[in-house]
């Protein structure tokens, strides 16, 4: 696929995007390539792609955590079957692969998790005894320390599935209460379900959530150029200093890690970036939590470092003792 270039050759050809077909997917690639015809003028066409983790029923951390969603997209992109693929950044592993590159990482929606509980209940006004329904070993990890700190009885049980799947289970009073990202649930239009924003001061989310990932092969320099117009650079610093917290602590996507890094602003200019990171035992017994502060990265390189200085003072707190459990 050398002299490949999809944004040469045959304009009346259209994009093809590579998807998966879940309806969080769908909704995501829908919105992308919505961008993309915008700023290329071309046709845009779907192209489904199953992945191992759609079709496995096992739990994502038993079939190896960290990526199962993403490497049939990018195998469908080596093979030049697709142009360009959107996934939920953070679903992405973080090292790149040869090859390959991220040409855009849009404006986020909001990081936080989201919880849908029970006649309209907010985190706050679960009782004792309630169960929370998280596949999310990090999700387990603050709930739990949350409920212990506020002398709570709750119950986190481990549950999997798409977004429906997932609601059902309080739609069918199995559990009281199940959390979810809040940009999946915005995506998918069905934020009105949500009874509780969950506040970051009490769970961080997973580096890089909320925002979605456009990769496409490295050699289609044009095609690459044309989506780095869809690059929101606020965004991309910030997960970017997520990312390599997350790789610096040498974990995946299914360890029990939160981050985020915020853009604070005085006045109208935004000056400074927090970075915030936990890593907690999925009992909730220990977190370690710690952020820092300062001046907006101008580089990759400069927000990398940004992430890789917090790992360090969260490994120097017993960070890597609490990373054991990969998984759940
Ligand atoms: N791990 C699955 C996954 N990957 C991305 C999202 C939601 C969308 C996003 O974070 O951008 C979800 C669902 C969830 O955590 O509820």
């Amino acid at each position: 696929m050398t002299d490949y270039s999809p944004l040469g050759g045959d304009p009346t050809k259209p994009l093809r995007l590579g998807t998966r077909r879940s309806k969080l997917a769908m909704a995501q690639s829908g919105m992308v390539a919505d961008a993309v015809r915008e700023v290329t003028g071309r046709a845009v066409e779907l192209v489904e792609i199953t992945t191992y983790g759609d079709v496995s029923r096992e739990h994502l951390a038993q079939i190896g955590g960290t990526g199962v969603f993403v490497a049939a997209l990018r195998e469908a992109l080596a093979r030049g079957e697709v142009d360009f693929a959107v996934h939920s950044l953070k679903d992405l592993p973080t090292t790149q692969p040869e090859g390959l590159v991220l040409a855009a990482v849009p404006e986020r929606e909001d990081p936080r998790d989201a919880l849908v509980a029970r006649d309209g209940l907010t985190l706050a006004q679960l009782p004792s005894g309630a169960r929370i329904g998280t596949g999310s070993p990090r999700r387990m990890a603050q709930l739990n320390a949350y409920a212990r700190s506020h002398g709570l009885d709750m119950e986190t049980v481990a549950i999997r599935g798409n977004v429906d799947t997932r609601i059902d289970f309080v739609r069918s009073g199995e559990l009281d209460a199940v959390v979810l990202a809040a940009a999946g649930l915005s995506r998918l239009g069905r934020t009105g379900e949500v009874t509780d924003f969950l506040s970051t001061d009490t769970v961080l989310p997973a580096p890089g959530q909320g925002a979605l990932a456009i990769e496409c092969a490295e050699d289609s320099t044009e095609l690459a150029a044309a989506l780095a117009e869809l690059d929101d650079p606020h965004t991309r610093v910030a997960v970017t200093a997520e990312r390599a917290l997350l790789a610096a602590l040498e974990a995946g996507c299914s360890a029990p890690v939160g981050a985020l890094a915020d853009l604070l602003a005085d006045g109208q200019t935004v000056n400074e970036l927090r970075l915030r990171g936990v890593v907690g035992s999925t009992d909730g017994t220990s977190l370690v939590q710690l952020s820092i502060t300062g001046s907006v990265p101008t580089s990759h390189d400069d927000a990398a470092a940004f992430g890789r200085e917090l790992a360090s003072e969260m490994l120097a707190k017993g960070a890597a003792g609490l990373m054991g459990e990969r998984a759940l």
